[in-house]
């Protein structure tokens, strides 16, 4: 595909040490971005940031790179730094959102704070979409962004969010890393279990509390996987495409899933990574009952997180529980749910996908592989289902199992040389967007 080969001059990404020093040290805003005459800043819902960067051809239909500012907690324990010091040593920088999803944030402000210095003027206009509240539904940030560009009449080309990398040792005999660009992302349902009795003297109890009843639900659901759903939705393409980097029998095994997807299925269910691509998976995530040590629970709550697989609905996922369940003491409350999202397109028309496509062969020539799939985590982009049907969550940044442990969890880290990579991956990407190629019309299938 072209790549803005007609342009007058291809910036290339190599930066000085001083810029590499003001690139790790950049926690100032960026001045050059911010008296560009053609990028408007906006914020929206008091904390999110929406950036215009207004094309020299207006033709060209623009696109979207979004990432979030905020994070979930991190209490002190169990990191080797402090989770919000942001300290840099052993040529990491150490921090609750290094992974999740400040880098990026941050990564692409650099980016164009770097081509701007280089008097860069892109020929596609693009958004930057930076949400304060993604990790608590985005619905006061992204949601209002996504209404607001509606009501400006903006349809987009594709979107660039986070939700899967270059993965690296994720799967047995595969020795390579691999890109996997998520063409789609799991539904999901927080869904509160409660029950509710009448409080008494804690001398004379009844049989069973109302912290019983909820207990022995709760390990009724722990004890029941719902069903296997391999086969369905866009694993099956991924690992053909990972196919030819396994070694002889598994590549033969992966070409030919109408005769071991069984098996393969089942091997995957054994890992609790892999395992989340194969079903819909639940997560006791709260527990809160009981009053006082000698007093009967008047009532038992508990939080429910489910990630809900492609070929499954809210509804059915519902119903499923309650069935395993089964006892009508335990009543259910939906707090948010939402269906899984539908697949952007990842043919050679797919303008969004091909450009992450030609930039990661671009700047890591080691990954042989690129594939789409699916994020079994959720994004703000699934707000934005109203201006595209080309939603690509992918970030530049190798990931390693251990690293996906530390997302939303101890120890999140980002080396400086994979934050560098991720600000010269979003310096190549920004030009390469510059192409005059158009997307095709997408339609879902149904
Ligand atoms: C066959 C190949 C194996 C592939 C293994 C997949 C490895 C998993 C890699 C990345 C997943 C990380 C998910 C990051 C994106 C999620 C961001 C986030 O935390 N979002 C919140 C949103 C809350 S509001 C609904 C979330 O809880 O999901
Ligand atoms: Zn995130
Ligand atoms: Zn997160």
């Amino acid at each position: 595909m072209s790549t803005g080969k007609g342009r007058e001059r291809h910036i290339p990404s190599q930066f000085n040490q001083g810029e590499r020093f003001a690139m790790k040290e950049a926690l100032k805003v960026f001045p050059t971005i911010f008296k560009t005459r053609f990028i408007q800043h906006e914020v929206i819902g008091e904390y999110s940031h929406l950036f215009t960067v207004q094309g020299s051809d207006p033709s060209l239909q623009p696109y979207m790179l979004m990432a979030h500012s905020d994070v979930v907690p991190a209490p002190d324990e169990g990191w080797e730094v402090p989770p919000f010091s942001g300290l840099e040593h052993d040529g990491f920088i150490h921090g609750r959102g290094t992974l999740d999803n400040k880098n990026s944030l941050m990564a692409i402000l650099q980016a164009l704070e770097l081509l701007l210095i280089r008097n860069y003027i892109p020929r596609r206009s693009f958004f930057i979409a930076l949400g304060h509240d993604e990790e608590v539904s985005g619905q006061n940030g992204a949601q209002k962004i996504s209404a607001l560009l509606q009501a400006r009449g903006v349809k987009l080309a594709f979107i660039v969010d986070e939700g899967n990398f270059i993965l690296d040792g994720f799967i047995p005999y595969l020795k390579k890393p691999f890109a996997m660009i998520a063409v789609s992302e799991k539904g999901g349902i927080n869904l509160r279990l409660q029950v509710n009795m009448t409080p008494g003297h804690s001398s004379a109890p009844p049989k069973e509390t109302s912290i019983g009843i909820l207990a022995a639900a709760i390990s009724r659901l722990e004890q029941t996987p719902l069903p296997n759903m391999f086969g369905s939705g866009p694993l099956k393409t991924t690992l053909q495409e990972l196919a030819n980097e396994f070694p002889f029998p598994a590549n033969i095994v992966l070409r030919n899933l109408w005769l071991f997807g069984p098996l393969v299925s089942r091997l995957m269910e054994r890992n609790y990574i892999t395992n989340a691509l194969v079903r819909t998976t639940m997560a006791l995530t709260m527990f809160n009952a009981g009053v006082k040590m000698n007093v009967i629970p008047p009532m038992a709550q508990a939080i429910i997180n489910l990630r809900i697989h492609p070929a499954q609905t809210v509804q059915e996922v519902l119903e499923l529980i309650k069935n395993i369940v089964a006892d009508d003491r335990v009543q259910f409350h939906v707090l948010t749910a939402f269906d899984p999202l539908p697949v952007s397109p990842s043919d050679h028309q797919a303008l969004g996908y091909q450009l992450l496509r030609q930039t990661i062969q671009s700047i890591f020539p080691e990954v042989n592989t690129i594939a789409p799939g699916i994020c079994i985590g959720n994004t703000d982009s699934r707000h934005y289902t109203n201006l595209t049907t080309s939603i690509y969550r992918f970030n530049p940044v190798y990931l390693h199992p251990q690293d996906f442990r530390s997302i939303h969890g101890i120890n999140e880290k980002i080396s400086v040389q994979a934050y560098e990579t991720q600000v010269k991956f979003i310096f190549e990407f920004i030009q390469n967007a510059d192409t005059y190629q158009e997307p095709i019309p997408h339609l879902h299938e149904l």
